[in-house]
């Protein structure tokens, strides 16, 4: 669905050069810090900034060569954009018809109301979960195959960030072979939604696995200098130095549960494996 090959955009102090991939049915889930690079990597697959190397395909064609027509299979959310505040919902919706041939009207006024959002209210008096969800209605109310979506959830308590995310889980059961490539700083938002999840570092990939796989064979050990002295470091990923010894990632939870029976093995979860990829040492 989604093809990125050493999408490369360098800035005076920053480089950004990642590989991903989107498959048809999935939705995969870019986690970073701030400034890790998820913002570049939006705007660079989508044409909005120059890139200095690589390649983006989508639909098995480079965006580069994107007519009109191949354009309005995309949804985007960006997390700097949106509609002009002087507007309200009514006045969008000629726009977003006129901008997609397939905007679904009934169902984007559907949505409206399910999500409770004014429409004689200006967009500038609207809330930061009332823009948010109005951001993400008008990217998926036009039969898009791909929502390209930045960090979607930025600001939203947590009712109104589930009920988002919801409408992302009905969005992707309408119709198969949709996709979604959604960014976040916050590793929640995404390990309920996501089928595998990219975290950028420093303008890198550090780490790309399933998230069934990072959920169930990821774990943190913690074990003291002697235990870490003893330990068959395989399967350790990143070790840190602690008070008590050490804290080990690794990816093969049950072979250190197998042998090391005495040892203390946690269940790590998404921002704890995140952290110890970026903090601890290889
Ligand atoms: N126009 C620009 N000129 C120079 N540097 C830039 C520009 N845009 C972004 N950068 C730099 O690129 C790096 C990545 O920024 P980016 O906005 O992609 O991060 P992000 O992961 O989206 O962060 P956040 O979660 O804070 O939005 C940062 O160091 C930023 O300062």
């Amino acid at each position: 669905m989604l093809r990125i090959e050493h999408l490369v955009k360098k800035y005076e102090d920053f480089t950004l050069d990642c590989s991903m991939e989107v498959r048809p049915g999935c939705v995969t889930g870019l986690i970073g810090q701030n400034g890790a690079g998820k913002s570049t990597t939006f705007k660079a697959i989508l044409g909005l900034i120059h890139r200095d190397g690589g390649k983006v395909e989508a639909f098995g064609k480079d965006v580069e060569e994107f007519t009109v027509k191949d354009k309005q299979k995309l949804g985007v959310v960006l997390s700097d954009s949106g509609f002009s505040g002087y507007l309200n919902i009514h006045d969008i919706i000629p726009v977003l018809a006129n901008l997609y041939g397939t905007f679904d009207k009934d169902f984007f006024m559907k949505q409206v109301q399910r999500f409770g959002l004014p429409t004689d209210k200006k967009i500038k008096e609207f809330s930061t979960g009332m823009k948010a969800k109005l951001k993400v209605l008008a990217a998926i109310s036009h039969r898009a195959k791909l929502l390209i979506l930045d960090e979607p959830t930025v600001g939203l308590d947590v009712v109104a960030r589930d009920e988002l995310l919801e409408l992302l889980r009905d969005f992707m059961e309408a119709e198969e072979d949709r996709s979604i490539l959604i960014s976040s700083h916050i590793s929640g938002d995404l390990e309920s939604l996501c089928d595998d999840l990219y975290m950028v570092h420093e303008g890198k990939i550090i780490l790309h696995e399933d998230t069934d796989v990072l959920l169930s064979d990821y774990a943190l050990l913690k074990v003291n200098s002697s235990q870490y002295e003893k330990l068959d470091k395989q399967y350790i990923l990143r070790h840190k130095k602690e008070s008590f010894g050490y804290t080990c990632l690794t990816n093969q939870k049950r072979y250190y549960l197998e042998n090391y029976p005495q040892t203390v093995i946690e269940k790590g979860s998404v921002d704890e494996v995140i952290a110890m990829m970026i903090r601890g040492e290889a």
